[in-house]
């Protein structure tokens, strides 16, 4: 398990201040795969997963629902044939928050 994976999420009220872009650079040294993506001014975390086909790909999508359940934290996910696109932000602060981080880490460990 990644350190970031082990970390515990912590309540992300709506005062938190969404991180800067170079906070956010800065933890990607654990997600390699992860991008920071920018929506109409909100920026996100979004990593796409492959797999054979679509059972597999809605699979990994239930495992990740299960995931966000647990957490209380919910990510956007799009499934397709062969392929899962995960993207986390946190809606209360329209930004990433550590526990985006984290979520993120804990997606690469139920896609293995
Ligand atoms: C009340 C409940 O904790 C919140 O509304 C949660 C639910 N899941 C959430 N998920 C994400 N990604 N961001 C949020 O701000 C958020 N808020």
């Amino acid at each position: 398990m990644t350190s970031l994976a082990k970390q515990q999420c912590e309540p992300c009220s709506g005062n938190a201040r969404p991180m800067t872009r170079s906070e956010c650079e800065s933890q990607l040294n654990e997600l390699s795969q992860w991008q920071i993506v920018d929506h109409d001014g909100i920026m996100k975390l979004s990593r796409s997963y492959t797999f054979s086909d679509f059972v597999g790909a809605l699979a990994f999508t239930n495992r990740v629902g299960e995931l966000a359940e647990q957490a209380g934290h919910h990510p956007a996910i799009t499934t397709e044939y062969g392929k899962t696109t995960v993207t986390w932000w946190s809606h209360a602060i329209d930004g990433l928050h550590q526990n985006d981080f984290i979520l993120a880490a804990r997606t690469d460990e139920v896609a293995e």
